[in-house]
């Protein structure tokens, strides 16, 4: 039987002449991180916008397994992809600059807030115990990802590493099993890179996701993909572990600028 979580099957989309992604297909097995790798304009955020909806491609499906759930992603809205228990971070971090880190956290959790807005308003026992046990799980996650003493700082006014962090916190809240990463050490010095790095690891393995990430920093990617698939001009040209990756003429060729 398929240990599949996400199945991406024959996904294609066009703007105007330009085919972004070309009949690609591949396969995500649960609790895996996997890589998506390509040269520049590849089309590998096209097919993060495409699984998440952001983008209706024009033909193929993306089959998404929780449990005994399973869903075909383009069948769904935008807002209600994260009710199946996928999230996604974005390339140009995304948080509330004015509000501070805990806040920021905390939107994360609003998929399980049980409580409508009137009893939020006229908050009864239950929603303030809602709340608490929100605050404790944000706290418990911050202070994992070495922030907690930064709670109550606005974001705006914090590194570009420590806002990604945020981010992949608030990511985090809403309880997923699928967290897509738009290249997450973009923007990171080495050191914030290997410590971010080791972040998706331990995560991974702590609250038993699985890892979909683009990412152009090498070192990043194949130290900690079990598995990458190599595309350009939106087209598949491999997958395979990382070793295969770095030995395959076509990716040396097209992605790394080695001649083969
Ligand atoms: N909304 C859009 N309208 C028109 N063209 C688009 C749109 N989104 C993406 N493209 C084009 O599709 C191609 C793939 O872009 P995409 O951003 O997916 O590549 P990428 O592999 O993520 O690149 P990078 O590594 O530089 O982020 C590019 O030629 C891009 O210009």
């Amino acid at each position: 039987m398929s240990n599949a979580i996400l199945s991406v099957n024959n996904l294609s989309i066009s703007f105007g002449g330009l085919k972004a992604v070309d009949d690609l297909t591949f396969e995500i097995n649960e609790g895996e991180i996997y890589g998506l790798i390509g040269p520049n304009g590849a089309g590998k955020t096209t097919v993060f916008n495409c699984i998440t909806q952001f983008y209706k491609p024009d033909s193929g499906e993306a089959i998404f397994r929780n449990g005994s759930e399973t869903i075909n992603l383009m069948d769904l809205k935008v807002h209600d992809v994260i009710k199946y228990g996928i999230v996604r971070t974005f390339q140009n971090v995304e948080v509330v600059r004015e509000l501070t880190i805990l806040e920021n956290v905390l939107i994360g959790a609003h998929k399980e807030y049980k409580s409508n807005l009137l009893q939020q308003i006229f908050p009864t026992k239950k929603v303030l115990q809602e709340e608490a046990d929100n605050i404790e799980k944000a706290e418990g996650i911050l202070d994992q990802f070495g922030l907690l003493h930064l709670k109550d700082s606005p974001v705006g006014s914090q590194s570009y590493g420590i806002r990604k962090k945020v981010e992949f916190a608030r990511a985090l809240m809403s309880n997923p099993k699928l967290i897509i990463l738009d290249e997450p050490a973009a923007g990171l010095n080495d050191r914030e890179t290997e410590e971010f790095a080791q972040l998706i690891v331990d995560i991974r393995k702590q609250y038993d996701l699985t890892i979909l990430l683009i990412e152009h920093d090498m070192g990043l990617v194949m130290g900690i993909c079990d598995r990458i698939c190599a595309i350009n001009f939106g087209r598949l040209l491999t997958i395979g572990s990382p070793k295969d990756i770095q030995n395959n003429e076509e990716v040396q060729s097209a992605y790394l600028g080695v001649d083969s």
